[in-house]
């Protein structure tokens, strides 16, 4: 009876990892293979500007997106809104796949099937796959934080149902065996599935009933304890420049979880919904400094029991842009390549749609530190520019100590003239060859009846 209530139940897969690992990569992979299943996803990004909704791929499926706020914290209403709207639908999809930033604690996001009543009766966390890049992981499980701060890259291997060890064309052998030894250090029973650009039999991922709470419980007894406080505590991260933050203090409200203006609208032809979450530059009080505290190999082991209750690391942040105008591919391309020899370091993850001059397709850039790969909707990623739609190049920066402005007027710098530009210096150009011919045609004058 139990087993036939829990076969009825929305398996959910939990697909963490850190920035630039893999994760779209292996969503689009599921969504594009061959299992007959219909899938309802739910993207989460870290980034004030959504690029991620664009960068997955054209499918039947139901996207939900969550811009601009980390599931862990601060959008983990919305996530339990999304759910709930999906379970009223239950039978319009087989699965429901959730994508969750590259600074996601993985911790709350599972606590939300076990702790809200709805959810936990209509849905069955089928497993958490952490995809892990093989060439980078390793730095960021070094970064030593400051007290009181999660190291995400830690916590998401620690709670891996699976890892997806991905980019091993990036390593050689020696250091994919340390990677790996690395991993089963911080979670020693964990499979470990070797893969390059996410590409995992699905039947390995999907429906694979490897969560198991009683197992997470036995590591951790007190995972599933949350004050009633703690429950509806939304952190402020510490990256907000867009337009939607307002400038003020948290007022009582804002400590009661119900200080998220979201609104959605509709895409026009397919089913994207967009939840945006309009937040605020908050003081956080004292007791929301008080965050896990874990060491690597005991990640969920004897932690203070509030997993949800942490602190970001708040030198890690994210810009974003819209620019208006189409840009110059090589321009872009030379101060892009020159930005991330000089700072790719500190530049963890940086992407963007562009709208370049003389192109009617997207054209994509992705940066993982160092690494930049341009490619664009002619070779099939993300979606053509659609008519009539207004051509805006977007772009995100994650990483620690980012300058923004610097960053602005780099990008301002790649613009493309348009099209009056381009017309006006040309007249300019013939002016000044007039002048110049005119110059020398009197100049010559002069010599002639000189001589
Ligand atoms: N060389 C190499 N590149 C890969 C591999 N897998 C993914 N990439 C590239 O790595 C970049 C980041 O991949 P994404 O799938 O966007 O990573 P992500 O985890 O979704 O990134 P965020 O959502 O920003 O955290 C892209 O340029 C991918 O093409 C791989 O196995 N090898």
């Amino acid at each position: 009876m139990i087993e036939a209530q829990e076969k009825s139940k929305i398996p959910i897969t939990v697909v963490t990892g850190f920035l630039g690992s893999g994760k779209t990569t292996l969503v689009n992979h599921i969504l594009t293979a061959n299992h007959g299943k219909k899938i309802a996803v739910i993207e989460n990004e870290f980034g004030e500007v959504g690029i991620d909704d664009a960068l997955v791929m054209e499918s039947k499926e139901e996207i939900f997106e969550m811009n601009n706020g980390c599931v862990c914290c601060t959008v983990r209403g919305d996530l339990i809104r999304i759910l709930n709207k999906l379970i009223k639908r239950k039978g319009k999809f087989d699965a429901i796949m959730i994508e969750t930033t590259g600074l996601a604690n993985p911790a709350p996001v599972i606590q939300t099937f076990f702790v809200d009543d709805n959810i936990k009766d209509a849905c069955l966390l089928d497993a958490v796959l952490t995809v892990v890049d093989a060439k980078h992981v390793t730095q960021h499980l070094d970064d030593e934080k400051p007290d009181g701060v999660v190291n995400e890259a830690v916590q998401q291997i620690a709670f891996a149902d699976k890892v997806l060890l991905n980019k091993t064309d990036l390593v050689n052998a020696e250091e994919l065996a340390a990677v790996r030894a690395r991993i089963h250090h911080i979670n020693k029973p964990v499979e470990i599935i070797e893969c390059v650009r996410s590409q995992v039999d699905v039947g390995r991922l999907l429906g694979i009933n490897a969560f198991s709470l009683e197992k997470l419980l036995a590591t951790d007894p007190e995972f599933l304890e949350t004050g009633e406080e703690d429950h509806h505590h939304h952190h402020h991260h510490h990256h907000h420049d867009h337009d939607h933050d307002h400038d003020h203090k948290c007022s009582d409200k804002c400590h009661d979880g119900h200080h998220d203006h979201s609104h959605e609208h509709h895409d026009h032809d397919h089913d994207h919904e967009h939840e945006h979450e309009h937040k605020h530059e908050g003081e956080c009080t004292e007791k929301c400094k008080d965050g896990e505290h874990h060491h690597e190999g005991e990640a969920k082991k004897g932690g203070h029991g509030h997993h949800h209750h942490h602190v970001h690391d708040d030198r890690v942040t994210s810009v974003g842009f819209e620019l208006e105008g189409d840009m110059d591919m090589q321009l872009l391309n030379g101060w892009l390549s020159k930005l991330l020899q000089e700072r790719g370091a500190d530049l963890f993850r940086s992407k963007g749609i562009l709208a370049i001059k003389g192109s009617e397709h997207k054209h994509v850039f992705q940066g993982v530190h160092m690494l930049l790969q341009f490619s664009s909707s002619a070779e099939g990623v993300g979606r053509p520019w659609k008519e009539g739609e207004r051509r805006l190049s977007k772009v995100v920066f994650i990483g620690k100590n980012l300058k923004r402005q610097e960053l602005l007027e780099g990008l301002q710098g790649c613009l493309a003239q348009s099209a009056e530009e381009e017309e006006e210096e040309e007249e300019e150009e013939r002016a000044a060859k007039k002048a110049r011919v005119e110059e020398s045609g009197a100049g010559g004058a002069t010599d002639t009846a000189a001589a």
